[in-house]
Order: structure tokens, then C-alpha cells, then sequence
């Protein structure tokens, strides 16, 4: 079907403005910005500094997209929240006052036939999805800060400000609209992205032909400052190959987009029309903003902004690359808001090769996975395993053997075999300061380098190459116990038990490093880690990243009782036969988790 993409002015309309560069761009602060039409973008509104220059700036404000509740939350939602979480957790070991900002997007077409459909309201349908999404995060040890939702007042009163603000400067404009329509992107699309039979290629379902009259914003005249942009901020948008991406896009043209809606009913009423609302994105991206007010302040767009604004890091899926990098920076321009630091776009989980969502149906579901692995197992797994940027798949096999590998072994049997060592041989006490302990060794050498490589990682949003730098530090920890044998040390005596005695503290340490360096990713697994080596959870909860610095564990500190701080998880051998049984369709998960204390060697019993 040929797609006619149609935009067609309502001219006789009094508040149109269609000269739009001769006026002033802002009223309200017409000096600043009337001066970026006529001169290069000015870097004070429009910087989009990097993170790294953002460092001296103590705070670090942080958004997940806000989750459109059509459906609850699935693993590919979880998945940026995660990512989100540990860089917020990293931000606050930095010391930076971080703001982390998650919701949901509760407006629109598609949640009021989801509501329908399930024989609901859409605000009693909202309440109960958006409840589901902070079920999850607390199952998950999310610690976000705001979590906001677009159908609280406050936030439809901060959309209709911003709306009058590009109202009033002039972007706003009534036309006809005629163009092929995703309803599960809530997008009108070109033809040229979409697939055969004008499939949406996200959605894999055919686009409608709709016709609407709606209110339009003038994309299309920050077209040059969206390429200068682009252009003098090259880490804008991350990581670069999506910034080519954005720039392919904005070079080929930016047109006008409709950000109202004639016939969905569930959303924020047009200010100067309420036959209208507002569409979908134009209010969700708000969510952003609306999110810093307090509660029982004075809620407006610019006491909002003054709490947090810009944003340092919009985690996002590359699914909606184009809204963040595109839509939103222009309609921040228009209301003479400056612009978030950095939009970065990760990769998709997908399942067969096909991005896992709701609207297809093909998720994996993130509650039954805590609740059998719990959350460090499952934060860990994506975190490491995925690429941050790439698309990633799951299987239960890769997950078990990860975890099982990294966590129960490398990290948990580590610490074991060392406290089952020093309860044996020295009364679970550490005989010597740990930087005495680690005098003329090299091992703390390497591991004050891949915690620097740790860090850089993280700071990059290099996730996973964090993590594998958090392993090394637990590898050469295992190779430091291998090559000095302290279980053979001790049975000498002598002057070799007091070396063996010494070997233990630099491996303690060495544990106690791990858990600093691992905890923006599996807190709860560096809390127990703390706990045996003998601190409090206060102690754990002021740790900062300082304090992966050797030399905090010091003689005279006691240990407390060794167990598995990761639970090894094992395939159930019962099952697996099922499992393996033909026509068996109906998959089922065939991993337990094994509750045992983890095994020393002889050698070391
Ligand atoms: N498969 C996925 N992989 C990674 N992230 C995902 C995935 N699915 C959703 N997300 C995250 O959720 C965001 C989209 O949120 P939304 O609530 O629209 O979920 P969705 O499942 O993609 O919905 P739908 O399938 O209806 O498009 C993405 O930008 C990304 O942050
Ligand atoms: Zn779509």
C-alpha cells in the first residue's frame, strides 16, 4: 500500500505562526535564545558535555525510560533498569548526590485497549501495572530515588506549562496528518523504514492508514541546531554508532510531528483545546522533569528544572533512540531548556533473534528468575554477559554456567576455602595489617590496576568490561591461593605458618576489594562478603569507591562464620531427563539451586 505522509497547515488559524525565524524564538528569555537561530548553537543552553566533564559537578541525575504499562515489566525492562542502578550505585561510591529517576508512562492509545481488554479502567489498569514495576525493583534491589508516573497531577500541570512555553514561542502549529501509524510504537512512520506490507519492523505488525487533525510542532526548524548539536558533542548520544545513527537521520530531513491526538481519549487535554490530547511522547518525555519536584513545593516547570535539570545519562533501548536524540532536544530548545548530557542507547535482549516486548508477547519473565536465582544471579548475568551497547539472547545454560563460574566459584569459594583456612590456623583473626601483609607482593600491584580498569570501565558505561575486570581481580586472587598453597604452609610451621598466616590477610583483602569494586552490580553479594569479613552493614552501606584502595583490613579483625555467599546453582538431573523426552513442547526450567556449604580441598580440610 502506498503511504501518502501529509501535512497540510490549518493557515486561517489566529495563533499560527508561520514566520518562524523572524520572531523572537522565546519570549520569555528572548536575549539568550533569540541569538540561536541567528548564531552558532551557544554552548551554554545547548551543552551536552560529556560525563567525564561532568565530574566536578556533584550531582548526577540518571533516567530509565518511564515503562509504558500496556503490560507489566518484562526482562528486557528490567534490563535497563539494572544497567541504570548499577551506574547509579557507582555514581554514589564516587560520592556525586545522584538523583535516578524511573516510572511509567501511563497515557495513550494502547493502554486504554490494554485496560479494555482486561476488562479495567485505565486508571484502576494503571495503578496496578505501575505497582508492578516497583514490585520488581524492589525484588531486584533497585534503588532509584523518584519514581514517577504521568498520570499524577503534578506532572500533567508541568506538560501543560511546557506546552504553552513552545506554544508561545511560536512551534506549534494545527494541520491535517495523513501517514501510516504503529499503535504499539504510538508513531506515525515513513514507509521507507518500514517492512513488507508496511510491517513496523519493532512490532512486526502492519501500520494503519490514519488521517487526523492535530496540533504540530515545528521540528523541522531546529534542523541546523540539531546538526551542531550532533556535531560539536560528539558523546551526546552513545555509544557512536548510534550517533551516526541520529545523524543519518537528522541529515535526511527533520519534518514536523503531530503531538496530539483526535481520537485517544486517555491523556493530558490540549491546553487551548479539549477535544484534543496531548500525544503520548510529548507528555512521557516530561516525565523526566516532573520527576525532581518535591512534593508539597511549589510544582512548576522552573522550580522542577532548578531541582536537577539537565539530566546527566538517559539509559535507553536503541527503540527509542529517535525520541530521546531527536524530538526531545528540540522541544527542550523550543522551551529554552538546556540539554541532557548524554542519551545512551543499549542493545536489545532478544529471544529467537527478535527484540523481546510486550507487545510481541515473547518476554522472559524477570520475577520468576529473582525469585529462583535471586537478584545479584540475575544482575549479574545481563550485566556481564551482554555487551552494554549490543543485542544480547538468553539461555538458561549460559546463565547457570556464568553465575556458577563467576560468582559461586571465582568469588564465593574463593572467600570460603581462605575464612575455612584462617578459622583452622589462626582462630578466624587476621595476625597482621593487610598492607604489612603485602609487602614485596605483586599481586597488589595487579589488583590496584584492574581496579583502575574497573573504574574507567565503569565511568565508560563499559559495564560488562567492568565486571570482567572485578573477575580478574578474583582470578589472580585464585592463582595467588594455588601458587603459595598456604594449607601446606601451615602443616610446616615455623616461620612458613606465619607466611601462610600473612598469604590469608592479602587474600581477605583481596576479597574485600572485590566486594567494593562488585557492589554497583551485586550489592547484595558484596554485603555478605562484607559482613564475614567482620564489618557492619552501616560500615558496608558508607563504603565509597575510595575504599578499593588496599589496606582496610587490619590485624586483630575477626571473621565472622564462612558460608556461601553465592548459592551454586545445579542442573536437577530428574528434570533434565524430562527435559530431553520428545514432543515434550511445554519447556521447563530445569535449574535448582543447591544449598551447600562450598567444598575445600582435602589438601586445605
Ligand atoms: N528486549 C529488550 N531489550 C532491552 N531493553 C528493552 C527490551 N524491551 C524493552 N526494553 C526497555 O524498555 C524500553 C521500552 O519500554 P516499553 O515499556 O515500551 O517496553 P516494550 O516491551 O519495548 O514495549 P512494546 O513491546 O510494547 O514496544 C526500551 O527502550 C528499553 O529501555
Ligand atoms: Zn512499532
Amino acid at each position: 500500500m502506498a503511504a501518502r505522509l501529509n501535512i497540510s497547515r490549518h493557515n486561517t488559524l489566529s495563533f499560527l505562526n508561520t514566520s518562524l525565524t523572524s520572531k523572537p524564538f522565546f519570549s520569555r528569555n528572548s536575549f539568550i535564545l533569540s541569538k540561536k537561530l541567528t548564531s552558532s548553537p551557544r554552548r551554554a543552553l545547548y551543552c551536552t558535555s560529556t560525563l567525564e566533564s561532568h565530574e566536578n559537578n556533584d550531582t548526577f541525575v540518571l533516567t530509565t525510560p518511564l515503562y509504558y504499562v500496556n503490560a507489566p515489566p518484562h526482562m528486557g525492562s528490567a534490563y535497563t533498569t539494572i544497567a541504570a542502578d548499577s551506574i547509579a550505585r557507582f555514581q554514589r561510591l564516587l560520592g556525586k548526590k545522584v538523583i535516578f529517576i524511573t516510572g511509567t508512562d501511563e497515557h495513550g492509545e494502547k493502554i486504554a485497549t490494554s485496560a479494555a481488554a482486561n476488562g479495567r479502567n485505565p486508571a484502576e489498569h494503571c495503578d496496578l501495572i505501575s505497582q508492578s514495576y516497583r514490585t520488581l525493583w524492589k525484588e531486584l534491589d533497585i534503588a532509584y530515588d523518584k519514581f514517577v508516573r504521568t498520570t499524577d497531577p503534578k506532572h500533567e500541570a508541568i506538560v501543560k506549562e511546557f506546552y504553552d512555553r513552545v506554544f508561545a514561542n511560536g512551534d506549534i502549529y494545527r494541520a491535517d496528518y495523513e501517514g501510516l501509524y504503529c499503535v504499539n510504537c504510538e508513531e506515525y512512520k515513513d514507509e521507507k523504514e518500514l517492512l513488507e506490507n508496511s510491517c513496523c519492523p519493532v512490532h512486526q505488525m502492519p501500520c494503519v492508514a490514519r488521517k487526523e487533525d492535530n496540533y504540530f510542532f515545528a521540528l523541522s526548524k531546529y534542523q541546523k541546531p540539531l546538526e551542531d548539536v550532533l556535531s560539536q558533542n560528539p558523546r551526546f548520544v552513545q555509544p557512536s554508532y548510534r550517533l551516526n545513527e541520529v545523524q543519518t537521520w537528522v541529515k535526511s530531513g527533520l519534518r514536523d510531528f503531530s503531538i496530539s491526538r483526535a481520537l485517544v481519549e486517555w491523556g493530558i487535554p490540549v491546553p487551548s483545546d479539549d477535544k484534543q490530547t496531548i500525544y503520548v511522547w510529548f507528555d512521557a518525555l516530561l516525565g523526566y522533569i516532573s520527576a525532581l519536584t518535591e512534593d508539597n513545593k511549589q510544582q512548576n516547570l522552573d522550580a522542577a528544572v532548578s531541582l536537577g535539570w539537565p539530566a546527566s545519562l538517559h539509559l535507553i533501548g536503541k527503540d527509542i533512540l529517535r525520541f530521546h536524540a531527536v524530538y526531545w532536544p528540540a522541544m527542550l530548545m523550543s522551551a529554552g531548556l538546556s540539554l541532557p548530557k548524554m542519551v545512551f542507547g543499549h542493545g536489545f535482549l532478544t529471544k529467537d533473534g527478535m527484540k523481546m516486548g510486550k507487545s510481541l508477547g515473547n518476554t522472559l519473565e524477570p520475577f520468576e528468575l529473582v525469585q529462583k536465582f535471586g537478584p545479584d544471579a540475575v544482575r549479574y548475568f545481563f550485566i556481564r554477559e551482554v555487551e552494554f551497547g549490543n543485542d544480547g539472547d538468553y539461555s538458561e545454560d549460559r546463565f547457570i554456567k556464568i553465575v556458577n563460574a563467576h560468582l559461586a566459584n571465582t568469588i564465593g569459594n574463593l572467600l570460603n576455602r581462605t575464612l575455612g583456612l584462617l578459622k583452622k590456623n589462626c582462630e578466624s583473626t587476621l595476625v597482621v595489617d593487610s598492607t604489612i601483609a603485602a609487602e614485596g607482593v605483586p599481586l597488589k600491584d595487579t589488583v590496584e590496576k584492574l581496579v583502575e580498569k574497573a573504574r574507567t570501565n565503569y565511568e565508560n558505561l563499559s559495564l560488562s568490561t567492568a565486571c570482567e575486570a572485578v573477575l580478574e581481580i578474583g582470578n589472580a586472587g585464585n592463582s595467588y591461593m594455588d601458587q603459595r598453597a598456604p594449607w601446606m604452609l601451615f602443616k610446616q610451621g615455623g616461620d612458613s605458618a606465619e607466611a601462610a598466616a600473612k598469604d590469608l590477610v592479602v587474600i581477605l583483602e583481596v576479597m574485600r576489594i572485590i566486594a567494593v569494586a562488585l557492589s554497583p552490580i551485586a550489592p547484595c553479594l558484596s554485603l555478605k562478603i562484607y559482613s564475614q569479613l567482620g564489618f557492619s552493614v552501616d560500615q558496608f552501606n558508607s563504603i565509597t569507591w575510595n575504599d578499593t584502595k588496599w589496606g582496610e583490613l587490619k590485624a586483630g579483625q575477626v571473621m565472622e562464620q564462612a558460608s556461601p555467599v553465592f548459592v551454586r546453582i545445579e542442573m536437577d538431573a530428574e528434570t533434565d531427563k524430562e527435559e530431553k523426552k520428545p514432543n515434550d513442547s511445554k519447556k521447563k526450567s530445569k535449574a535448582k539451586v543447591k544449598v551447600e556449604q562450598q567444598p575445600q580441598t582435602l589438601a586445605e580440610a
